[in-house]
């Protein structure tokens, strides 16, 4: 009861927004899809849940063709929108049997499947969904996409514009409802996201970049990544990005993330480098690679 896309491309007149794409969910498995604005993951979910059709190429979800079997589709799956989908005025009660209606089923019906994210929100049921917190509306939202009991289950960048605390929260209550033989497909521009799935695709300009489980991703990061930071930033990256031997400079928090292209690098030369450009509080150290130093690879 996975999902299966086949060389998928989307028009929409001249923009390519996605572009010969290809991949598998396996049944039960949390997938995610991690790109930045406009990389087509939206577009994709759209097909996907069967609200738009590919220019070309083929899709199914949990063994439905998304073009042929669209209606059969609609009540297997569970789909969270990126932009808040649900009724403002209406209370978050209201949301629920509202969405357990149009599938013809009841809240008590499937209770058991919402009813950890849903005590978190119940104190406040009679409370219009216009007026709560990023987090509540996230979790009324993933009750809604769940009241039917979906095999599959589409979330669209679920955690933006939510609170770090509640973004722990709701992948904890992910991994939960993973176990419930639920096949996941989520959406996300925030990397440190991804470690959480099982396996992701980064994608870019419509195109998959690379599909890896989120360990096996850092481990082929073919570069050292130190951490540089100095008294001005601004300075520091222009200085870097003319240094002979860079082979990458971005910022990353506070730090900038620096590759070298020679395989002996001295710190050393690279501060003297450094101070002789009018830096000062000159920091290097060496540093992990993480997803995200993965993403800038692939992109160059
Ligand atoms: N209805 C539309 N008409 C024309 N262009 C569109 C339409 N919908 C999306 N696009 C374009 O297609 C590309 C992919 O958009 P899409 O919304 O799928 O990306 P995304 O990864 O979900 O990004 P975002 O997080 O910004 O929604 C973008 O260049 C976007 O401007």
């Amino acid at each position: 009861m996975g999902i299966s896309v086949n060389g998928v491309s989307k028009n929409y007149k001249a923009v390519k927004a996605l572009q010969d794409i290809s991949f598998q969910v396996k049944p039960n498995e949390l997938f995610g899809l991690i790109g930045p604005d406009g990389a087509g993951k939206t577009t994709l979910f759209r097909i996907l849940t069967t609200l738009l059709k590919p220019s070309t190429g083929t899709a199914s979800v949990a063994g439905l063709d998304v073009v042929n079997h669209f209606k059969d589709i609609r009540n297997q799956v569970g789909y969270m929108p990126g932009k808040f989908s649900l009724y403002q005025d209406l209370t978050i009660a209201e949301n629920l049997a509202f969405f357990a209606t149009i599938f013809g089923t009841t809240i008590e019906e499937n209770y058991d499947l919402i009813k950890d994210i849903y005590v978190q929100i119940e104190p406040f049921k009679n409370r219009p969904a216009g007026k709560l917190s990023g987090g509540m509306k996230q979790k009324l939202a993933l009750c809604c996409a769940l009241i039917h009991k979906p095999k599959v289950l589409f979330l669209d960048e679920p955690t933006t514009g939510v609170d770090p605390v509640s973004r722990t929260e709701f992948w904890v209550m992910l991994k939960r409802l993973q176990k419930k033989n639920i096949t996941i497909l989520v959406s996300t521009p925030y990397m440190d996201e991804a470690a959480m799935c099982d396996r992701i695709a980064l994608i870019q300009d419509g195109k998959i970049l690379q599909i890896n489980t989120p360990e096996a991703l850092v481990a082929q990061y073919p570069k050292t990544i130190f951490n540089i930071s100095a008294n001005n930033m601004y300075l520091l990256i222009k200085s870097l990005q003319a240094y002979p031997y860079q082979h990458s400079v971005y910022p990353f928090g506070e730090f900038v993330h620096y590759s070298d292209t020679r395989d002996t690098f001295s710190i050393e030369a690279l501060k003297t480098y450094l101070e002789n450009n009018q830096l000062s509080h000159i920091y290097i150290e060496e540093t992990q690679a993480t997803i995200e130093d993965s993403f800038m690879a692939l992109a160059r």
